[in-house]
């Protein structure tokens, strides 16, 4: 177990009666979860896969190493649930992998053309990810690739287009059939937010660098943590926390962390968050902060602002890579006081000193420790968050595994486009 869930000092700020309350309820909903009957129980296939074998995903492993071996780029094509979850981990991990671009999470023709002008000089592949197969926004950007990628490589393009979609509905599986393109299967059974371990996270994941077996143990851990029936349950915790919070007026939820590469999780964790518990007028809002940078601009308003919000942090106990401050000639910009220090000990400090002073300042607040920032880690926290979501959605009575929501701006757009 390398992720930890610290609630102590919050769970001491809350009255006994809105606890037992809520935790009988957060109890119901773990066991809703668990026996496969609440709402939306045909959209549970995320639950079993933290635990299958690095031996399943032989043929995608294969492609992931054609093209982490070939050096060429990688595009991948997709929006929402899938991108998010191989954005989030690429950018924790390898951040300074070059070889990675995304598209058709946007409608801007600067950012599209940007790409295609890149594309004429580079090779590529491109990884097409799309659950439903008929989004509009990675459509019109992969309708541009392709068009490029044809041009440039004639008959050998099916063999640099891989698509990531639904076993049998779809466009995109038919385009995929028609062409002749490799195709990988989104479970039925699985909603694009969860879908972080499946082909639509893992593709992108490993053939940027990332290590399955890793990436399977750190999800198992997260499994056995977020499945326990127990009330210490960190993704029990969690979800109960959150519903006392909510019931006792809060209504934002801010994802902090000190570290820039976790940049892109919380931007996942908001999707997962976002669409499962928003609906018929219930739910958090969930928002995020990349500190210290937000501290000289929303710190300001955390500390002193409408106090309807609590924080949750992300916080990375041990760093590979570290640097300590030296001593310098005449001490001009008066930092000789961190002599010696290393980053990551001051990092800690401002996490510490920030935490304070929002309490001090009225916002409830609890933390996720990761031992280090690797796969086993990230995985097991990502798998933590879907258990906490789904046991949380089912306190609020609502379906987690839905997002009627969505479809409002598609109808109006589509209307205006006259589809
Ligand atoms: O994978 P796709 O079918 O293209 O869907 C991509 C995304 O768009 C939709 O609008 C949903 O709200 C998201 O949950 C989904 O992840």
């Amino acid at each position: 177990m390398s992720v930890r869930y610290d609630d102590e000092k919050l769970c001491h700020s809350f009255e006994p009666i809105h606890v037992e309350d809520v935790e009988d309820r957060t109890h119901e909903s773990l066991h809703l979860l668990l026996d496969r009957k609440g709402p939306g129980h045909e959209f549970l296939g995320w639950m079993d896969l933290p635990l299958q074998s690095p031996e399943e995903f032989e043929p995608l492993s294969r492609v992931a190493e054609e093209i982490k071996s070939s050096g060429d780029l990688l595009v991948c094509v997709g929006i929402g649930g899938s991108y998010l979850g191989a954005k989030a981990v690429i950018h924790s991990l390898f951040p300074e992998n070059d070889r990675i671009r995304f598209a058709g999470h946007h409608l801007s023709p600067l950012e599209l053309s940007r790409l295609l002008k890149e594309l004429e000089n580079k090779d590529f592949y491109i990884n097409v990810i799309s659950k439903s197969g008929t989004t509009t926004e990675p459509g019109v950007a992969f309708r541009f690739l392709k068009q490029l990628a044809e041009k440039k490589y004639g008959k050998e393009t099916s063999k640099r287009i891989i698509a990531t979609t639904d076993a049998s509905k779809g466009a995109l599986r038919t385009l995929s059939e028609q062409e002749g393109y490799r195709t990988f299967t989104i479970p039925d059974n699985v909603g694009g937010r969860f879908s972080v371990l499946t082909p639509v996270g893992l593709l992108p994941v490993l053939a940027t660098g990332g290590d399955l077996k890793k990436i399977l143990k750190g999800a198992k851990a997260g499994y056995q943590q977020g499945s326990l029936d127990d009330r210490q349950n960190p993704a029990f915790r969690y979800a109960r926390n959150r519903k006392i919070l909510w019931k006792n007026g809060k209504a934002i939820e801010i994802l902090a962390t000190f570290e820039p590469q976790m940049h892109y999780l919380a931007e996942w964790w908001k999707q997962l968050f976002g669409e499962s518990e928003g609906k018929e007028g219930k739910g958090l809002y969930p928002a995020s902060a990349d500190f210290t940078t937000d501290l000289h601009s929303l710190g300001q308003w955390i500390q002193e602002g409408t106090r309807n919000i609590f924080e949750t942090f992300l916080v990375i106990e041990h760093y590979e890579t570290d640097l300590a401050v030296e001593k310098s000639r005449q001490n001009l910009d008066g930092l000789d006081y961190l002599t010696g220090k290393k980053m990551s000990w001051i990092n800690r400090k401002a996490y510490e000193g920030t935490r304070q002073a929002h309490e001090d300042g009225g916002v409830p607040v609890s933390a996720f420790y990761l031992d280090r920032l690797d796969e086993e880690n990230l995985f097991e926290l990502l798998v933590i968050f879907e258990f906490a979501i789904a046991i949380y959605g089912y306190t609020l009575g609502v379906n987690p595994f839905d997002q009627p929501g969505v479809e409002a701006y598609k109808k109006n757009m589509f209307k205006l486009l006259g589809k």
